[in-house]
């Protein structure tokens, strides 16, 4: 499967905002971006997500850039972002349909799979309301839904259960799964410990620097691919956690690995 990858990433405004990333976040896995507000995370998601040129380095998929100015065919993007970007005098079930309709979806079918958005959210019953009367929760159910209903190949989502209780945290992380389970790269900047336990990796900034990257199952490329009668018949499990270690990211037989 494909992976979206950061090369020597660096952003600076006035003074660096992040500095150093070298991150591959795969296709088909839930990846919890964590780290103390200011950190740089919702910085690391536009430049993946090719909203922000960065200063040095490149955001790749499948080895075409995701910087939005090059005007290169990239991957099918949506972003749930921190503060919704959703329409108050328009209805939840318009807000979720626009996004079908922005991208060629004939309005009818588009207001049906926005209906089935919502129902993902449990929301279908707010179909009709306008967004400026739905509370802080519902609306951020709304942002997902709109995410989510696009079938997009990268699913980027700041903070997108900080504001639901527990069911309804569970219910986004269900979906969430659904989305990576269908084979795109989903990202999810949290300061959750539940949401980053139900992610398979884990990467985490400080002062915009990476200052962990656990990535599930590693799979090192030194692992031998054949066991012998005189070893073990199983290797022991990989930690789950490990200090950056760019040897995590040069996996040439990781069948998630380059494209
Ligand atoms: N356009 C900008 N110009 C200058 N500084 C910026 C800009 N955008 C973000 N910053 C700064 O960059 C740092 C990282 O911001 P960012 O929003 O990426 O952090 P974050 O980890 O997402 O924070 P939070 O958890 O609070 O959302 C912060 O110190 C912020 O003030």
């Amino acid at each position: 499967m494909s992976a979206l990858r950061l090369a020597g990433v660096s952003h600076v405004v006035g003074r660096p905002l992040l500095e150093g990333i070298d991150l591959e976040l795969r296709a088909g896995r839930m990846t919890a971006l964590s780290g103390p507000s200011g950190s740089g995370k919702t910085t690391l998601l536009s430049i993946a997500g090719g909203l922000l040129e960065p200063t040095t380095g490149t955001a790749t998929y499948a080895g075409g850039p995701m910087w939005l100015g090059t005007g290169d065919p990239r991957p099918e993007v949506a972003f749930v972002l921190q503060v919704y970007g959703l329409v108050p005098i328009l209805s939840a079930r318009e807000n979720v349909s626009v996004a079908l309709r922005a991208r060629g979806v004939e309005p009818t079918e588009a207001d049906e799979r926005a209906e089935a958005a919502l129902a993902r959210f449990s929301i279908a019953d707010l179909g009709d309301r306008q967004v400026e009367e739905l509370s802080g929760g519902q609306m951020q159910r709304v942002a997902l839904a709109r995410g989510l209903c696009v079938g997009a190949e990268v699913l980027l989502a700041d903070e997108p259960t900080s504001e639901l209780d527990e069911g309804n945290r569970g219910l986004v992380l269900v979906e969430l799964r659904r989305e990576a389970e269908r084979g795109a790269v989903v990202v999810v900047a949290t300061h959750d410990p539940a949401v980053v336990e139900a992610c398979d990796d884990h990467v985490a900034l400080d002062e915009g620097r990476l200052a962990r990257v656990d990535l599930g199952d590693p799979r090192r490329p030194e692992q031998p691919a054949e066991q012998t009668a005189a070893q073990p018949a199983e290797e022991p499990a990989a930690p789950r956690t490990a200090d950056v270690d760019h040897a995590l990211f040069r996996r040439p037989d990781d069948p998630t690995g380059p494209a």
